[in-house]
């Protein structure tokens, strides 16, 4: 018994190399044939996702066939259900179709003694009633009856492989105990066969692998372990292995996957291996003959069009027909979700002269006689539905569809529509398909432009950051220069694209909106986490052509600083303002920024460090470029890094330094009273231009805070804004500064010295400084001070006396009902719109600290 069991299995698996799960040949949209791929070496090993089965310390995706394997393998005798699932063209068939081959040579699945492979598409045609073994028979050629018996007699040992769900014109749910089959020699219709292997409750234990497009949830019985797999498609790295095997000329392998990694494929679209072929294709028959490579995802199917319109020599008129019949024949599926459509509809969509004509092969597949009305055909790839919708939308003005509502039928699925749509709209682009099918409708062209010209604005005013990129998207698929300078102009030329995940694809994208505006007022990518270095290297000519360049939080390193530095050093760079606050930039990544602001090339004004992770070792470096005599540089932030102490005396290198135009200088950076001498000393040089300096959360003590007291005080000291927020500063400053302003000499506009616990007595000095005439002080910010109700009368005369404050900060300090009330009274406070202001603010603060004892003074 086990001998001819065995023999069994021998013939099995030979007649099995011979399978094939589809007997399409190759084709230009199609792809090759799963079989051929497997056979000539060309399968790149596929990856899973999502998948069910998870090992434990995997980091990286698993490899489909060995997944596939695992959890194939019998544990218990419950039948295993597997659903491989994925969109179309990324290559489930093929895998199925390895797996297969690899079975048949005693790799993978080793585990069964019979696999048994079908087509759900096949399955459709037989309508009438058989039993499981007539069925086996009837698909496998090769078996004979009598050794049925022997081979279902072990339901462990097999595994039955189901291919294409959505082909399947029935459904695969649980029937009902009256409807199951539950014997191999039970007659039954075949949808009932199929239903009742997959729910276990036919040769319960066997195994079954079901591939589909989507991630169907079987309504299986309790009895079934159902595991989902999903098929990723191509990596980069994937890619790169398909492309070099695809074209055997090493160099122009490479120049394809340049291509496509930079230019053309995006949204994804390039992980299907199918997506890869047609692109391959496209770009091999452009290199061989020395053409212009497509610069667009549409000049690559406007390519595979016009290629296979030619290679079956249809007239003007032919192909136009065609074009329009698969154009609907696209519109029905993509509306109404349908993946297949039958004989009597493609009658319907205009396409009855095209069924014995093989020209229908190339743009589509379908199994069988294509004029019986069993027949089902579909489109082997999504991508080229939405190509057609966008050509016959072109090509045909007599259906009177609007643009909207074409697109309003697809709801959110029209994004690759919308992108042939734009691509088509260049009559460059479009010219080569014209050329075969006939001219494009000019009436339509303008309702496109029009549409184009409203949604991009619409876009770019809008809060959705998917709707600002997806304009991008489109500018730069129309290949328009005027239009897409037209519409930038309108929108300020200023481009944002904050909160994105920009792709590679969207930075060459960007790039051409920025080259076409030609001169960028600001280009905004707060918070773009995915500004990895490979996209900032790409992204330099839209950088080069901004004015201002906003960069905050986007995951910026040292590894972008060359590109930002080169940049900067660029003749034509219209770079003034350069924000790269949160950026984890650090010491290496500065110093290489210094090569581009040392370039005498470099006109940057503003420069945003702030939070970047520097420490003191760059300030060198930095202080040597704004050195340089043609620095620009006006304003520095250097908030909140760890600068040090040494660091700030690097830079006052460039304070002392005459040429230096440096005005504004925040450092909040956790400095000591050890860095007072040294910038005192600068801003005494007479040299120093330094109109803003932040110092705040440094420990300067009084020793530090009486340093600056005497640089400010001496005639010339050019500091109007003066940032000393929690430096641990005591009355000694606090009385120094009161004299400086109550001296006349001093241009202290601007002045914070919250969150220094120096009280009413330290406070006292400032109260007195305001009610001063000489004093100049508009805004003083006393936070967290420690006031009391025993500051009252100070502040009151003070403010009382004074005509220059415009802003009083006084929150969080305790402040209570008894002087609040009182605060509000004065006529200043009452007439002026900004104390109006601070009035709610100080109330603010004055109820977050206190509110348990006082009740609302504004009620
Ligand atoms: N692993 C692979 N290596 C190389 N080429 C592949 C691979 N997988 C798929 N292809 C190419 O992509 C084409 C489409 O693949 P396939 O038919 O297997 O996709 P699918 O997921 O089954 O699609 P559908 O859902 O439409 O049936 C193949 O004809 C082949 O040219």
């Amino acid at each position: 018994n086990t001998d001819s069991c065995d023999c069994l299995h021998e013939l099995h698996k030979e007649a099995m190399k011979a399978y094939s799960f589809e007997t399409r040949n190759t084709s230009l949209l199609g792809g090759q044939s799963p079989k051929e791929v497997v056979l000539t070496g060309q399968y790149v090993a596929l990856n899973v996702e999502n998948t069910d089965v998870k090992k434990d310390g995997e980091t990286s995706s698993p490899i489909l066939e060995n997944t596939l394997t695992a959890v194939l393998s019998p544990s218990k005798d419950m039948t295993r259900l597997v659903m491989l699932f994925g969109p179309t063209g990324v290559g489930k068939t093929t895998a199925v179709q390895k797996m297969l081959l690899d079975w048949t040579g005693g790799k993978h699945l080793q585990q069964f003694g019979f696999v048994f492979p079908f087509a759900f598409r096949q399955l459709n045609v037989l309508k009438q009633e058989m039993t499981l073994e007539e069925l086996l028979l009837n698909q496998h050629g090769h078996l004979a009856p009598e050794s049925l018996g022997l081979i279902l007699q072990t339901p462990q040992s097999l595994l039955f492989v189901f291919d294409g769900l959505e082909q399947y014109q029935h459904q695969l749910d649980v029937l009902s105990d009256s409807d199951i089959c539950s014997q191999p020699n039970q007659a039954a219709p075949v949808p009932v066969l199929v239903s009742s292997l997959v729910h276990g409750a036919l040769l319960q234990g066997a195994s079954i692998l079901v591939t589909a497009r989507t991630r169907s949830e079987l309504n299986s019985s309790s009895e079934v372990d159902c595991k989902h797999v999903e098929v990723s498609g191509f990596s980069v790295d994937q890619r790169k292995i398909y492309i070099d095997q695809f074209f055997k000329n090493p160099e122009n392998a490479e120049k394809a996957f340049q291509h496509i990694e930079q230019k053309i494929g995006f949204q994804d679209i390039c992980r299907l291996p199918v997506f890869c072929w047609i692109t391959c294709t496209v770009l091999k028959a452009a290199l061989e003959a020395s053409q212009d490579l497509p610069e667009t995802l549409t000049q690559v199917f406007v390519s595979a069009f016009v290629n296979l319109i030619h290679a079956h020599a249809l007239g003007k008129t032919a192909a136009r027909d065609l074009m329009l019949g698969l154009g609907r024949m696209a519109a029905h599926g993509l509306q109404n979700n349908a993946v297949v459509s039958s004989q009597k509809e493609m009658a319907a969509f205009g396409l009855q002269q095209f069924l014995t004509s093989p020209v229908l092969l190339g743009f589509l597949s379908f199994e069988g006689d294509p004029t019986s009305d069993n027949c089902m055909f579909s489109f082997r790839l999504p991508a080229v539905q939405d190509f057609l919708v966008a050509v016959s939308y072109y090509l045909d003005i007599s259906e009177g569809k609007s643009l909207e509502e074409v697109l309003g039928r697809l709801e959110g699925r029209a994004a690759l529509l919308k992108i042939f749509l734009s691509g088509l709209s260049s009559a460059l682009q479009r010219k080569p398909l014209e050329g075969v099918v006939g001219e494009f409708s000019s009436d339509r062209h303008s309702e496109f432009t029009g549409w184009l010209r409203n949604s991009t604005e619409e876009a770019f005013q809008s809060w959705s950051k998917e709707r600002r990129l997806c304009s991008i998207r489109l500018l730069h698929q129309c290949q328009n220069q005027p239009l897409v300078k037209e519409i930038t102009a309108k929108l300020g030329c200023s481009l944002g694209a904050s909160f994105e995940e920009l792709t590679v694809w969207d930075a060459v994208a960007l790039n051409y909106v920025v080259m076409c505006c030609g001169n960028l007022q600001d280009l905004n990518l707060y918070g773009n986490r995915s500004l990895t270095e490979d996209i900032t290297q790409r992204l330099v000519p839209a950088f080069s052509y901004s004015h201002k360049l906003i960069l905050p939080s986007c995951g910026l390193t040292a590894a972008s600083c060359d590109d930002l530095a080169s940049v900067l050093a660029q003749e034509s760079s219209q770079l003034r303002l350069l924000d790269l606050r949160a950026n984890k930039l650090e010491d290496e990544g500065l110093i290489q920024l210094c090569r581009g602001l040392s370039s005498p090339h470099c006109k940057l004004q503003q420069l945003g460090l702030d939070f970047c992770h520097l420490a003191g070792e760059s300030m060198g470096a930095l202080s040597q470029a704004l050195c340089t005599g043609h620095s620009e540089i006006r304003s520095l932030n250097l908030n909140r890094n760890n600068l040090t102490d040494a660091g700030l005396e690097s830079l006052t290198r460039v304070l002392r330094n005459s040429e230096s135009k440096l005005q504004h200088l925040l450092s909040d950076c956790n400095l000591t009273k050890a860095c007072c001498e040294g910038l005192a000393e600068a801003l005494r040089s007479g040299c120093c231009s330094l109109m803003e300096l932040d110092l705040s959360c440094s420990d300067l003590e009084d020793s530090g805070g009486l340093k600056l007291c005497e640089a400010l005080k001496t005639h010339g000291c050019p500091l109007e804004v003066l940032r000393l927020v929690r430096c641990e500063l005591g009355q000694a400053t606090f009385q120094e500064l009161g004299s400086i302003l109550r001296s006349g000499s001093s241009k202290l506009k601007h002045l914070e010295v919250g969150l220094n616990n120096v009280g009413d007595e330290g406070a006292k000095y400032l109260w007195e400084a305001l009610a001063d005439s000489r004093c100049r002080l508009e805004i003083l910010d006393m936070e967290m001070v420690t006031l009391t109700d025993n500051s009252l009368e100070d502040i009151c005369s003070a403010l009382r006396a004074n005509h220059c404050l415009k802003e009083l900060v006084l929150k969080n300090n305790g402040l209570t009902d008894t002087s609040v009330p009182s605060l509000h009274c004065i006529p200043q406070i009452l007439e002026s719109q900004v104390f109006k202001y601070t009035r709610s603010s100080t109330y603010d603060g004055f109820s977050l600290m206190t509110s348990s004892r006082v009740s609302n003074p504004l009620i």
